[in-house]
């Protein structure tokens, strides 16, 4: 369980979300719930998260496929908490164990949520998006849809016959059209969503932005780099464990972070890969993960990073679990 540090919270008194949307019926009614964000890979889910809940629980990069777990998002407000669930892109290549692993952790995250959100990218709906569409609809859960990525279409008259026509006979309890990145629409897309959870109280404590340990945050912020930073040249198959975590006091200094992690991949060319001439990749991921790391815990990081090789790691379930790959 990560909770935020107190400037988060300044800034997010900061970042004009304001606290308007956040009683949706005006009446005092505290609502709360689960919500399912599922979609194709790439579309946005994890970015709409971040930006919702105000911290980064999921990391995002542009290649497919990056969300490999399924991961909570806490968004708490005076009036209602909603607790969004990331997926992995549900895809339809189930060949390895990894991938069958990623289609049924986005599955799964569908049991016990109140709604379920579809993600798309404005101006398309590919077959994906109609499996993934699928998947939502045989959940059973009343669903609404996000058209994601609306400032990459510069005729936004464009998008209403586009909307008219992917909602028509779909049943969507409600229609959003935002952009993640550039947060736009998304105070509206909260309120509304709120208004769809029942009365409860809250499921966590107000504080709290993800089930994620920080261990696992800072796994993720490392394979984030290595995705970023490695494109289409990083090998599918790469993983990262955290050996070592340990928080060292300094005197009257805030405590420093020092972090080991090995990189995982499945072959001697693909760790070539990963180090680079004379160890120059691997350092390179390792100083924008360890600025990363520290801009986001704020604290100061040591981070030392392995390369190793494991034949076959990702079709083989032992070493997933091994990697964290459990349900
Ligand atoms: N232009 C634009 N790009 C966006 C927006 N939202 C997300 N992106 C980009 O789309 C890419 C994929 O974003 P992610 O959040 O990783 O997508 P995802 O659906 O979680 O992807 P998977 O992990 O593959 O399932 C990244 O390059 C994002 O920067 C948006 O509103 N506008």
């Amino acid at each position: 369980m990560t909770s935020r540090n107190e400037s988060d919270l300044d800034d997010e008194d900061n970042d004009g979300l304001g606290h308007e949307d956040a009683d949706a019926s005006g009446d005092g009614t505290h609502r709360a719930g689960l919500v399912a964000v599922v979609g194709r890979p790439n579309v946005g889910k994890s970015t709409l998260i971040n930006a919702l809940v105000g911290y980064k629980v999921s990391i995002v990069s542009q290649r497919p496929q990056t969300t490999r777990h399924r991961i909570l998002g806490i968004d708490t407000r005076p009036h209602g908490q909603i607790v969004f669930v990331d997926t992995p892109g549900l895809h339809s290549d189930g060949k390895r164990a990894i991938n069958r692993y990623m289609n049924r952790a986005a599955r799964s995250s569908l049991a016990d949520v109140q709604l379920g959100l579809l993600v798309i990218e404005a101006g398309q709906w590919r077959d994906e998006d109609e499996a993934a569409f699928g998947v939502l609809r045989d959940s059973g859960l009343p669903r609404a849809l996000v058209i994601n990525k609306v400032d990459k279409i510069r005729d936004k008259t464009a998008l209403l016959p586009f909307i008219a026509q992917v909602a028509k006979d779909r049943d969507f309890a409600e229609v959003f059209a935002v952009s993640a990145e550039k947060n736009k629409g998304l105070d509206g897309l909260r309120r509304r969503v709120l208004a769809l959870l029942p009365e409860s109280p809250p499921l966590f404590g107000e504080d709290e932005v993800t089930d994620r340990s920080e261990r696992f945050l800072v796994a993720e912020l490392i394979r984030e780099q290595l995705m970023r930073q490695l494109g289409a040249e990083l090998p599918y198959a790469a993983a990262v464990n955290i050996e070592s975590y340990a928080e060292e006091q300094r005197g009257n200094k805030a405590p420093m972070l020092r972090i080991g992690a090995t990189i995982w991949v499945e072959r001697d060319s693909q760790k070539a890969i990963v180090i680079g001439a004379g160890g120059q990749r691997i350092r390179a991921v390792g100083q924008s993960a360890r600025l990363a790391i520290e801009s986001q815990f704020e604290r100061k990081v040591f981070l030392e990073l392995w390369c190793k090789v494991r034949d076959g790691w990702s079709d083989d379930e032992a070493s997933l679990r091994g990697f964290g790959y459990a349900e």
